[in-house]
């Protein structure tokens, strides 16, 4: 039998994902977090891991590659890929804000320029208030956009706020609460619906 696929994010929630599934009893013996190895399979190679780049894991599963995923909801929302999305596993919390300058405050104008690692996001809400706006793409440290005027504002994650606050932003709009979710192919969802079904089980009976 073919093993179920699941694709997890690198980066900060992968290192308690991976504890959660060794809670529900999936072991992946040759795993260590130093490794640089990119797949693993589990005691009984009925389940293999693939690490991938976090925004990358929506459309590994879309298309077929991976049967699940497990990932952001910030990155399942920016891919806008079509997939189920099954499980809240309650990682890595965070949200995502539209945050300025202290000083300012969040204003109507004709067009605001917004910096953002997540440009889908953004202009999906400032679309839904009727507001235009130009996107200037960032791939991190986006809260420097604001203070050397490349942006208006930023779409960003916030998660303690330190990051805002150690550089004199401030939230002004709440957009959507995130956490680590996970997504299944359709397809897969469709002809290995019990092994992806008793996998869903398993963890939600670990996070209880
Ligand atoms: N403070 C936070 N900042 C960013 N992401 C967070 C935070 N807290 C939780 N997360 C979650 O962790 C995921 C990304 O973690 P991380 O930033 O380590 O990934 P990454 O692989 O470095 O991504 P990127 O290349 O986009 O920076 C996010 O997609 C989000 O769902
Ligand atoms: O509210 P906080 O707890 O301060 O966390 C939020 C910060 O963390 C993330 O950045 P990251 O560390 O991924 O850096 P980068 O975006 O500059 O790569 C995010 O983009 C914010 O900058």
């Amino acid at each position: 039998m073919q093993p179920i696929t699941i694709a997890l994010a690198k980066g900060r929630p992968a290192k308690s994902t991976i504890a959660l599934l060794e809670k529900t009893g999936i072991h992946f013996n040759d795993f260590h977090e130093k490794s640089r190895k990119l797949v693993f399979y589990n005691d009984d190679q009925t389940i293999k891991l693939i690490f991938v780049k976090a925004i990358d894991v929506p459309t590994y599963v879309d298309k077929g590659a991976a049967d699940i995923g497990i990932v952001g909801k910030d990155n399942i929302l920016e891919s806008q890929a079509d997939v189920y999305e099954l499980l809240d596993l309650g990682l890595g919390k965070c949200r995502f804000a539209v945050a300025g300058k202290e000083d300012q405050q969040l204003k109507q104008s004709q067009q605001l320029t917004i910096a953002t690692k997540y440009p889908i996001i953004a202009k999906r809400h400032f679309d839904k208030k009727g507001q235009s706006i130009e996107v200037v793409k960032l791939n991190g440290s986006v809260e420097l956009a604001p203070l050397i005027g490349l942006a208006d504002y930023i779409v960003d994650i916030v998660e303690t706020g330190n990051t805002l606050k150690e550089n004199g932003l401030t939230v002004f709009e709440e957009i959507e609460n995130i956490s680590t979710r996970l997504i299944v192919n359709k397809a897969s969802f469709a002809t290995k619906s019990a092994e992806v079904q008793q996998l869903i089980n398993q963890l939600k009976s670990a996070l209880e």
